[in-house]
């Protein structure tokens, strides 16, 4: 496991982004992350268009934006890929941190607790799942 890894998520609109007919201005495509200045006109020259849209590349990048596309990825998927390894390095005695970075209203709580109804429900069956994997393997060792 690398030891720094980082991801980027965009949440889906809220009310109020809907209700100001709010753009997304980002896309992601695989680790990728662009994002796209709408003030700029598109399609003038190739400068203009290198200016226009930003691409940065990062260990995941998570279009969370849509439940029904098929590019969504849910809680699940994120704590799989960043949470379970954190979690095992725990449990095998390493220090590990993670932590959520953004402004206000981006979605860190719900990336880090979940929905308090169904994700959590999620995680901590993952939760579950490592440790009983992790009390095997200790009793496997302790049989031999
Ligand atoms: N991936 C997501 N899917 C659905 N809803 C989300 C998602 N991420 C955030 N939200 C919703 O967006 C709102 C803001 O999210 P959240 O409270 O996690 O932001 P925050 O970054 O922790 O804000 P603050 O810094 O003010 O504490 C919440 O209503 C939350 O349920």
């Amino acid at each position: 496991m690398a030891s720094v890894r980082v991801a980027v998520r965009v949440r889906p609109m809220n009310r109020r982004e809907k209700d100001l007919t709010a753009k997304c201005i980002i896309k992601m495509d695989a680790t990728k992350t662009s994002i796209t200045n709408l003030k700029i006109p598109d399609g003038i020259g190739a400068d203009s268009t290198r200016d226009r849209t930003k691409t940065f590349t990062y260990d995941f990048s998570y279009d969370s934006t849509d439940c029904k596309s098929s590019s969504f990825v849910s809680q699940e998927k994120v704590f799989k890929d960043l949470g379970s390894d954190v979690l095992r390095a725990a449990f095998e005695g390493y220090n590990a941190c993670v932590f959520a970075y953004g402004q206000t209203g981006s979605g860190k709580s719900y990336t880090m607790m979940g929905n308090p109804v169904r994700q959590n429900t999620t995680k901590w069956t993952v939760f579950d799942t490592l440790i009983q994997k992790d009390s095997s393997q200790r009793d496997q060792r302790l049989s031999y």
